[in-house]
This record gives C-alpha cells, structure tokens and sequence, in this order.
C-alpha cells in the first residue's frame, strides 16, 4: 500500500476516474513522483480539492471544462481558493454517454432520468426526443446518477458506460449524444513546490486566473500583454468573484510555460496590471489521438532564442560591453 493519494470526483465509475486512468504509471510517476497512488473517489470537485488543501491527498484529479458545455464552475471556483494549487498535468477524454438502467426496465418506464450537468447538457435534444416525459435530475457526478438508479432512487442515468458494471445496471442506449466529438478535459493538481512539478517540454500550457479593476480597456490590456509575446490564447472564460459584485475572475489559458521568458514576461506584465493574478501551473499540453494541437509558428521575434538573443543584448547594453 502506496503512502501517496489522488483524489477524484467519484464515485467509482466516472468519467473523472477513466482519466485519472488513462495516465500510464510512467506519466503518474513523472508528475506526482509516485507511479502507482491510491485513487480515492470524493462525493465532489470542492471535496476533491479540499482533500489536498487539507493533506488528506497528494493530489486530485477533477474536470475544468467541456468542448460542448464550457467550464465546471465547481472547478474554476475551487481553484482559485486558497491556499492555492497548481495544474501539473492536463488530460483530454473524448466522452461518450450511455443510458443506464436497471434490468428490465423499458424506454416507456423511465420516468426520471439524472446526470452530472455537464452530462444533461450534452444529451439535452436526446432526452427530449428519446425519453419526453422524464424528469431531469441533477447530480454531482455521471457515477452518483448511476448509483441513483442501482439505490431505486431514479430510473435512467446518462452516465459513462463503465458505470453499468459498477453499479449492477444495463445499457437501454449507447453512444448518446446530441454534439459529437465531445471532449472533456481534466487536470491533475497539486500544492505549489511539490516534488515533480513540470519541467518545459517545448509543448507545454499556462493557466492564469486574473482580476482587474473595472475600467474601460483593462481587460484588452490583460490580452495585449499576452498577445504582444507571442501567446497563444487557448481559453478565456470568466466567473464572477462573488463578494465584489460586478468583478470577476477571468481564466486564461495559454501556450508556453512559466520558465520560458515569453509567458515569464506575460505573466510578470499581468502582476503589474492585475488587481490579482493566480498562476494555476505550467504543464505538458495535451491533444485528443489524432488531432494537431495550438500552438504553432508564434511569430516574428517570439521564439525562445529571440528572447534569450535580445535578453543578452540588453545586458550588453546595461554593463557597457555592447551598443
Ligand atoms: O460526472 C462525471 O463522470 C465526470 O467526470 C464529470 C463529467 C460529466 C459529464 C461529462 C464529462 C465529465
């Protein structure tokens, strides 16, 4: 028994623990330092990331957002509390649902049917032609839906298909889907100056939650800053701040990492201009089999050896060696 524990969104049978489970030992090693940990399911993303603020895990595996939906507010929320995390590791899963039931249960039977949010939004048009008169419920995880409907508390979950076995249930539909190509992505996270964190690979992703003070033009100064480096902007996306009504909180992801000066300097930049900034991690950008990833040719004078080249002019400049 491993000393080391990850923590999910579970319970067993989510498509949160089929993430986790996609990272081979050799990538588990790498960013927690420990190949094989203990997975511990947690009835919710806040639970998940409370449990590695407290020291009752080493890390936690949670979903940030979805290609069809957007983000998980639970997530977005949770990551920027305090004391603060870090992204180490991004996964992307191609998600595809299953209707669960209990056996024997007929389409004409299903009265109610539950699912994670994320999951409801993404079978919305199935459910309405397939199965009109059922109630919708909502539930904290695919998996807690499924286990609904094993306890005779609901009648169908749209839910990941593992989740039958787990929870004793059957298939009444496959594949459901109202959009597809469906890709949810999940990220690995763990407290600042942990063992393990990250080293540039060349293909990494910056993940930055900012605020600003309420002024025309203060948000297109945020992106200028990271546009002028030559970032690749993958995501913005806001959430309010909740005690300063009318702030919020706005999540950028970009290409490049911390160590790298172009994101160094964004990010530096961001720490002047911000009323706050959070850096959520640099880590390895991950990209669905087959797919091209962002972050191509950055532009004129953008590479790292641009920067590093006139990093070294400059300090020509400074120390009178060089004009
Ligand atoms: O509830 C789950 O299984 C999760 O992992 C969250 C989720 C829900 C719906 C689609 C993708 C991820």
């Amino acid at each position: 028994m491993t000393g080391f524990r990850v923590a999910f969104l579970g319970p067993h049978g989510t498509f949160c623990e089929q993430a986790l489970r996609t990272l081979t030992p050799a990538v588990l090693g790498d960013a927690l330092g420990e190949p094989e940990p203990a997975l511990l399911p947690f009835a919710s993303t806040t639970a998940a990331l409370d449990a590695v603020r407290a020291g009752d895990a080493e890390a936690a595996c949670v979903p940030v957002e979805n290609s069809v939906e957007g983000g998980v507010p639970a997530t977005m929320d949770g990551l920027v509390e305090t004391p603060p995390l870090v992204i180490v590791r991004e996964i992307l899963l191609p998600v595809r649902f299953s209707v669960l039931v209990r056996p024997g249960t007929t389409a004409d039977e299903v009265g109610s049917v539950a699912s994670h949010p994320h999951g409801e939004a993404q079978t919305r048009r199935w459910i309405a032609e397939h199965l009109p008169a059922a109630e919708v419920r909502l539930t904290s995880s695919t998996a807690a839906a499924a286990a609904q409907v094993a306890a005779g508390e609901v009648d169908a979950a749209v839910c990941a298909p593992v989740a039958a076995a787990h929870h004793g249930l059957v298939e009444l539909a496959s594949g459901v889907h109202d959009t597809g190509d469906a890709v949810t992505r999940f990220v690995l996270v763990r407290p600042p100056g942990a063992p393990g964190l990250p080293a540039p690979t060349g293909a990494d992703r910056t993940s930055i939650a900012a605020t600003t003070v309420n002024q025309p033009g203060a948000l297109l100064a945020v992106l200028t800053e990271i546009a002028v480096r030559g970032v690749d902007l993958t995501r913005i996306e806001s959430r309010p701040l909740k005690d300063r009504r009318g702030d919020y909180w706005f999540f950028l992801d970009g290409t490049g990492h911390v160590a790298e000066p172009a994101m160094g300097e964004a990010l530096a930049a961001l720490r002047r201009r911000c009323t706050d900034v959070r850096f959520l991690g640099s880590y390895p950008r991950a990209t669905v089999a087959g797919e091209e990833g962002p972050g191509g040719d950055p532009g004129p004078g953008q590479t790292v050896k641009d920067y590093t080249e006139s990093a070294s002019w400059l300090a020509a400049l400074r120390d009178g060696s060089g004009a």
